[in-house]
């Protein structure tokens, strides 16, 4: 497999100030590959993309913390998400992915590493398979105060309504389950992911990636037009990230200045935004500050 680079060499400054304490709440690190080497499971081989491109990228948007979510080239090592963790000074902390079969202990050993939640990835361009029972066991057996992020698109929502309404923490669900944004925020994808939304009050959301779910491009205005009724609608659980490195971007690769002028359009408030940005995530991954 070839590695490849799916992030902007040069992105540019937002024209939007983001607010002091602002969480890039859904990113990734790649690597460094001598120091963490890929799964032998990756579908995609990346480039380097570690902690200190992250943190320069975090500067230079003006965002103040990252939650850095275990990519599928790690598989279920989450030593460089924790070693990132570790390198940002109380700035960062992580979502990981994990052997269901887990010790009780290693969840701890998580936990003290900054790892508040369990990603259970659901595409099949992505990973192998995807053992609903066994991710229900270990959902089950969670540490205190964390939560279950899910990736899944739009056409399987419904298969997977039973194994998610028995999911006893509360759901994070990665860019909106994937709806098809072309069909407006009235569209059967949003109406049924407004449904899912109404079943739970503990069921959260990323309102991220236009670059993968608009294929007008950028500026992706069918983005902006179906999801800011979203975010109005459940401003309190709804959170927003760069999805940088872009995994598996080849073609297209977003600008993460541009990304961040998505925010206003998308949450037009000062108080929308202070709640996407700020609120919302400190309770999930910063609680005791929150
Ligand atoms: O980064 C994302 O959220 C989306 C991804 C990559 C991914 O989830 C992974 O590699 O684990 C995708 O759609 O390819």
């Amino acid at each position: 497999m070839t590695r490849i680079t799916s992030w902007h060499s040069a992105p540019s400054k937002p024209l939007y100030t983001l607010p002091a304490g602002a969480i890039d709440a859904h990113c990734h690190v790649f690597g460094p590959m001598a120091d963490f080497p890929f799964s032998a499971k990756a579908k995609y081989l990346p480039q380097d993309a570690g902690p200190d491109k992250l943190f320069a990228l975090r500067d230079h948007l003006g965002f103040a913390r990252n939650v850095i979510v275990q990519a599928s080239c790690h598989g279920t090592d989450n030593s460089a998400t924790l070693d990132a963790i570790a390198k940002a000074n109380g700035k960062a902390r992580g979502v990981a992915v994990v052997n269901p079969a887990i010790s009780d202990a290693d969840l701890a050993a998580l936990h003290d590493g900054g790892i508040r939640g369990i990603r259970f990835n659901f595409l099949k361009r992505l990973v192998d398979d995807a053992p609903r029972d066994k991710f229900l066991d270990v959902a089950r057996r969670l540490p205190a105060g964390w939560h279950v992020v899910i990736y899944f698109e739009a056409d399987i929502l419904e298969e997977l309504r039973p194994f998610m309404d028995a999911i006893p923490v509360p759901l994070v669900i990665d860019h909106m389950g994937r709806p098809d944004v072309t069909q407006g925020p009235d569209g059967a994808d949003m109406k049924a992911f407004r449904a899912f939304l109404d079943s739970r009050d503990d069921i959260w959301f990323k309102a991220t990636c236009p670059d993968r779910l608009d294929p007008t491009g950028d500026p992706w205005n069918a983005f902006a037009d179906a999801v800011a009724p979203l975010v109005a609608d459940y401003q309190d659980r709804v959170l927003w990230g760069t999805d940088w490195p872009h995994p598996n971007m080849q073609d297209d690769i977003p600008d993460d200045g541009h990304l961040v002028d998505m925010i206003p359009r998308i949450a037009p408030t000062a108080e929308l935004q202070r709640k996407l940005l700020i609120d919302n995530p400190m309770r999930l991954y910063w609680p005791e500050e929150a």
